[in-house]
């Protein structure tokens, strides 16, 4: 039962890929090429972050090329970026950090919110508010594998999305606790990759890992 009308929720997501790729994207020209490949290789959920100007024409594009995707927008950080991301066309929205305003903001629209947090105190704000599902970022500067082993006594039934510093040699580790669902990474989309469109590269890194589980 969900308190919520969002078309879509937090754990379809987190089922969906172990996988999501924390993309940046500094060329609109190469939206839709990344996309393709991250999707040729099994990775289907993909987040791009709104760091860099063509951010949000890229989810636009994203969703409209490449519909096999699963398209979300991270690095959000106020309630006008919020808004700007669903207006693209973003069907998730992952944020670094939250805050009250900006979990109220999102319970009320029709896209999930995944709060980024740190520390059960956090945790437990969005809980107040009816969120279950979590980036927990920055997953290895905040205490990485151990850390999330700790949440889950005292955090029964809340589900993690683990970002920031994993790794090709950390990503399994974290995919076998028993809260987390899928992690999020750049090294699936490495940005020397992009620069040369070397999407026959990214397409076999998505392989490689997806294997290796
Ligand atoms: O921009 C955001 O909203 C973020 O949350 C940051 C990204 O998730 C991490 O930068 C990905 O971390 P790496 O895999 O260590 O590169």
């Amino acid at each position: 039962m969900s308190d919520n009308n969002w078309s879509l929720q937090p754990q379809d997501v987190f089922k969906r890929s172990p996988i999501v790729p924390v993309m940046v994207i500094n060329k609109i020209e190469h939206a839709v090429p990344l996309a393709k490949a991250l999707v040729a290789g099994g990775i289907s959920v993909l987040e791009v972050t709104l760091r860099t100007p063509c951010a949000l024409e890229a989810i636009a594009k994203i969703a409209k090329e490449v519909p096999e995707a699963l398209i979300g927008a991270g690095t959000i950080l106020n309630e006008a970026q919020l808004q700007q991301a669903v207006d693209a066309g973003s069907q998730f929205i992952i944020t670094p950090g939250a805050t009250v305003d900006l979990l109220k903001a999102a319970k009320k629209g029709n896209v999930p919110l995944i709060p980024g947090v740190a520390s059960i105190s956090e945790v437990m704000v969005g809980m107040e508010l009816g969120y279950t599902h979590f980036k927990f970022f920055p997953a290895e500067a905040s205490g990485g594998v151990n850390a999330l082993k700790s949440f889950s006594g005292p955090l029964a039934n809340i589900r993690f999305c683990p970002t920031g510093g994993i790794s090709p040699a950390t990503y399994k580790d974290y995919l076998a606790l028993d809260n987390v669902d899928c992690i999020g990474g750049s090294w699936i989309a490495p940005s020397d990759a992009v620069d040369s469109e070397d999407w026959a590269r990214i397409t076999q890194l998505c392989k490689e890992a997806l294997n290796g589980l």
